[in-house]
């Protein structure tokens, strides 16, 4: 049923950003020979992520596959490499401070190596002296002129506690509470402004999401409706149902790709968040023909998934368009043998793309290209790459995909448009601009009337904003927005 249409890849994949690891960085094998397979998974992950731009989650699985690690030694490096890079911000203060150093003129490999063992240290229960032979062990092994250095500079970390070392090097809490929190909590400090400003300006609560994405996320199954069904999901995974989203199901542990649910396309894996900002746009009423939907940002398909599944119940069919070619192909595995179209092709060509007629949709999903700052607590790493000069350019993308989802629904027909960041600048002020600028008479519609009933922590509408801290889901963004002609 699935068909596909290949277009350019004109929007090919952003360029890397190198930031000044990309100097350097070796892998094993430089001095000693490293005896401790663990951590140097680890510290091959954080190479890979600090010197060529890698996801940890997309390079540990593989590092841990090739050193054999399983069980207690897998999740052992799985903690070292997550944890040393939600927390390098604060790690290379508190290295610099010991090394007496700007951490950029500490070589790319001992100060990886340097980060693994200061996590050791001030995180975990590996005890100290431990935590410092094996990192000098792990220096020897990858940058031998710096072992005596680093010898020395975690035998001074190693002098004093996490809570010491923040009161060292974290600005006070009377005289900087924000920038107190966000060292603190492993975050930085524009992140921690734009959450909080996000929260109505409440400390407090922006330090429980601040610590909500320093928690290790459990994994959310969707049960495909039609194919699967959530309760009896959960039962076979021996997970839990979730809490919210009648399709979620909380995996207990275990890797999802093993599961034979999800080689077969019964269940895929998708935050809970995200298939409660799908299927709102599925659930909010509409009057007249329902049949034609379309998913204007529809790369990898986790949501394109849920939408095809819920399409084949209901006697609809859904376009789904992305603009890069690799990322098509996976939308194309996702909505395999359901009622849906892949058009590879730029969401902004409504109107002059045979597949996106202006008007010719009853429901849209812009699920726009965004900083991600929803999912930290699901890609360590990210929460340090990107950067507040990210946002002009998301957000001018982000009001042209609005206005073409606009364009592309007929009058009566409704679009969602989500995001996963809670940035005001990309949640409020891109859809309130890019329907102002539309000229189009639209309505914002309440979206919380589209959550399950008795949602807790969902404000006072018309959008709704999700949080890890009070829904146990990635901060996911949805407005929902009628064209009344
Ligand atoms: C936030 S992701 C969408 C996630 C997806 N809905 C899911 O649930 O798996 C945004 C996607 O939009 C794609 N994209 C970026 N610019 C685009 C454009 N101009 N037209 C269509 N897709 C675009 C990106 O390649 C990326 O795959």
């Amino acid at each position: 049923m699935t068909s596909f249409r290949g277009g350019s890849s004109s929007g090919a994949a952003k360029p890397r950003q190198h930031d000044r690891d990309a100097r350097g960085g070796r892998g094993p094998r430089a001095g000693r020979p490293a005896h401790d397979p663990a951590r140097m998974a680890a510290y091959q992950a954080l190479l890979a992520v600090h010197r060529d731009d890698a996801y940890a989650n997309l390079v540990l699985p593989g590092l841990l596959r090739e050193a054999g690690l399983v069980g207690r030694d897998a999740a052992f490096a799985t903690e070292l490499t997550y944890g040393t890079l939600r927390a390098r911000g604060t790690l290379d203060m508190i290295i610099a401070s010991a090394a007496d150093r700007d951490i950029s003129r500490i070589d790319p490999p001992a100060r990886d190596a340097l980060r693994l063992g200061a996590y050791q240290v001030l995180h975990t229960r590996v005890p100290s002296h431990a935590a410092v032979a094996s990192t000098v062990d792990l220096v020897h092994s990858v940058a031998p002129g710096a072992a005596g250095f680093a010898n020395a500079v975690m035998r001074r970390i190693a002098e004093r506690d996490l809570d010491a070392w923040l009161a060292q090097v974290a600005p006070s809490e009377q005289d900087n509470p924000v920038g107190h929190l966000a060292v603190a909590e492993n975050h930085p400090e524009w992140i921690v402004r734009a959450f909080r400003e996000a929260l109505g300006g409440d400390l407090a609560e922006t330090a429980q999401l601040l610590h909500a994405d320093n928690d290790r996320p459990e994994v959310h199954l969707c049960a495909r409706p039609g194919r699967a069904d959530a309760i009896e999901l959960a039962d076979a995974v021996g997970g839990q149902p979730g809490a919210f989203s009648p399709y979620a199901v909380y995996l207990g542990g275990g890797s999802p790709g093993d599961l034979v649910e999800i080689k077969t396309g019964r269940a895929h894996v998708q935050d809970e968040g995200s298939q409660l900002v799908a299927s709102a746009l599925i659930d909010a009423p509409i009057d007249g023909q329902d049949e034609r939907w379309l998913d204007l940002c529809a790369g990898p398909g986790g949501k394109a998934g849920l939408l095809a599944a819920l399409a084949a119940q209901r006697g609809a069919h859904l376009t789904a368009v992305e603009v890069t070619e690799h990322r098509a192909n996976m939308v194309a595995n996702a909505v395999r043998g359901l009622p849906a179209t892949v058009v590879c092709t730029d969401g902004r060509s409504v109107g002059s793309d045979r597949d996106l007629p202006e008007g010719g949709f009853d429901r849209v999903l812009v699920d726009a290209p965004c900083t991600g700052l929803g999912s930290l607590r699901r890609r360590p790493e990210s929460r340090w790459r990107r950067q507040p000069s990210d946002l002009p350019p998301l957000t001018k993308l982000q009001r042209e995909l609005i206005t073409a989802a606009l364009r592309a629904v007929r009058p009566g027909g409704l679009v969602a448009y989500v995001t996963c960041s809670p940035h005001l600048v990309e949640t409020q002020v891109s859809v309130t601009e890019a329907v102002r600028r539309s000229g189009l008479d639209v309505e914002f519609v309440d979206a919380r009337q589209s959550l399950p009933a008795g949602m807790p922590g969902l404000g006072d509408g018309p959008t709704v904003q999700l949080w890890p801290h009070r829904h146990g889901t990635d901060a996911m963004f949805l407005a929902l927005l009628r064209r009344k002609a």
